[in-house]
């Protein structure tokens, strides 16, 4: 179960793994998203936060069968919302964990414990995950590096020659899996999901406390009013909190996409850096490598803004959300009756985010940006950090390459039909001088 800052869902892999004999992969079978905003919510509204849980769970106990429900383990990993929550009062994050537990535990399952995952694992999960779907690990195949972007947090991944692990070992992390050894870059950059670095611009926005933020990344036409003591609310802004800022402000959308790209890039610290090369904030990043999968957030705004085809120049990707970020408020709501009102606002800043993200903070050239594919799934299963840490923790990825037969089984039966077969002949050939002779001779002309 993955407890993340928005959303809470349960994922439900196959175990013990009846798997695929072919492919010997294991397949996720449901994903129940929690309604609500996630098991954090267990803190500020307890009974809805359960209620939706239990439904959750009710249902996972529909889809694995009753006489393996005992067998089942259960993990609970949270990501990067309940970093925060145990940052900014641990005592809460406590509760929302007890009172989460309390909840698990009435079910049948086994359960193994709940647990607030780091923000390496989270990265090297993911790539795992991808990287495991895509059957790259088993084959030793070259690997897809991962960029997942979370709500509170986002994460890249990806193996590189440049990197051994010698400069900045915190970013590193080793393998062996399937016989193969594997030197991982991966970073976590805490607040820069989307919702935590919306925050952080519109804190930069409005650092002197005005009463009206005109902002760019909102569409013109779009009003509202907004409170100052919910955007300061989380440890990624509240020390810029203004002093003597009114309770709220009004917020009004210009909808112009240059500006936002400024703006965007407030968020990001380019002034120093001790290694090689740095990403940003100072933190090492070695040169881009090979094929890239960005999922979760990526693909939802990307997705959204039919912005997935990487083929397209970056150009292109970039007057297009420039066009989108310019039309009317009520032109888009009008285009989009059955989106979210929430991401439907900020679907010009979310887009406006991923490409400065990847192209500022990254630095993913015009060349490099068709290396990026924007995925949900892979053969079916979420992309994501949860199977990874579920194959993990039930040590379903060998370090070894399990024994394979010199020759696979059908190249067996075929080997041994040839020697049946040239036996039989030999035999045959040993009988001749028993063979009748012919009575009729050949005639010499
Ligand atoms: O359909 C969507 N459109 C736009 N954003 C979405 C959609 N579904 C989820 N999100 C957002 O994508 C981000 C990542 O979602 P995810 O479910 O991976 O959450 P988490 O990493 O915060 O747990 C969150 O900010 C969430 O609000």
């Amino acid at each position: 179960m993955d407890a993340g800052s928005s959303h809470t869902a349960l994922y439900i892999y196959e175990w013990p793994a009846e798997k695929d004999n072919n492919t010997g992969r294991v397949e996720q079978t449901h994903l129940c998203k929690v309604k609500g905003p996630g098991i954090s919510s267990y803190a500020s509204a307890p009974v809805k936060a359960g209620e939706s849980l239990r439904l959750c769970m009710e249902e996972a106990k529909q889809w694995v069968p009753g006489k393996r429900h005992h067998q089942t383990p259960l993990y609970l990993g949270a990501t990067a919302g309940m970093r925060l929550l145990n940052m900014a009062n641990s005592s809460a994050s406590d509760k929302v964990f007890q009172a989460v537990e309390g909840a698990l535990q009435k079910f049948p399952f086994s359960y193994q414990g709940a647990k607030i995952i780091s923000g390496q694992d989270e990265g090297a999960f993911g790539w795992i995950t991808v990287n495991y779907l895509d059957e790259r690990l088993k084959q030793g195949l070259e690997t897809r590096g991962a960029l997942d972007l979370g709500g509170a947090s986002t994460q890249i991944s990806f193996v590189s020659d440049n990197y051994d692990g010698s400069e900045s070992p915190s970013n590193s992390v080793t393998f062996r899996l399937y016989g193969n050894d594997y030197n991982l870059y991966t970073h976590s950059f805490l607040c820069y999901g989307k919702d935590q670095s919306l925050r952080m611009m519109q804190a930069h926005q409005s650092q002197a406390g005005p009463a009206t933020v005109l902002d760019p990344c909102f569409h013109p036409g779009y009003t509202a009013t907004k409170n100052y003591s919910v955007l300061y609310d989380s440890p990624c802004v509240s020390d810029r909190k203004p002093k003597d800022a009114p309770d709220t402000f009004t917020h009004i959308g210009i909808g112009d996409f240059l500006q936002c790209q400024a703006a965007v890039k407030s968020v990001f610290n380019f002034t120093s850096c001790k290694y090689s090369r740095c990403s940003f904030n100072g933190v090492l990043q070695p040169l881009l490598q090979g094929p890239y999968g960005a999922f979760s957030a990526y693909y939802f705004v990307m997705n959204f803004l039919n912005l997935t085809d990487t083929s397209v120049p970056l150009e292109d990707v970039k007057e297009k959300l420039k066009r989108y970020c310019a039309t009317n408020w009520d032109q888009i709501m009008q285009q989009h009756p059955e989106v979210k009102l929430k991401y439907l606002a900020e679907y010009c800043f979310s887009g406006t985010y991923i490409l400065t993200l990847l192209t500022e903070g990254y630095n993913f050239t015009s060349e490099s940006y068709s290396d990026i594919k924007f995925i949900k799934k892979i053969k079916g299963s979420d992309a994501g950090w949860t199977l990874g840490y579920m194959l993990n923790l039930t040590n379903m990825i060998p370090a070894e390459a399990p024994d394979t037969p010199l020759l696979p089984h059908p190249g067996y039966v075929s080997v041994v039909s040839v020697i049946a077969v040239l036996l039989f002949i030999l035999f045959i050939v040993s009988l001749r001088p028993l063979w009748p002779r012919c009575s009729k001779q050949p005639q010499i002309v």
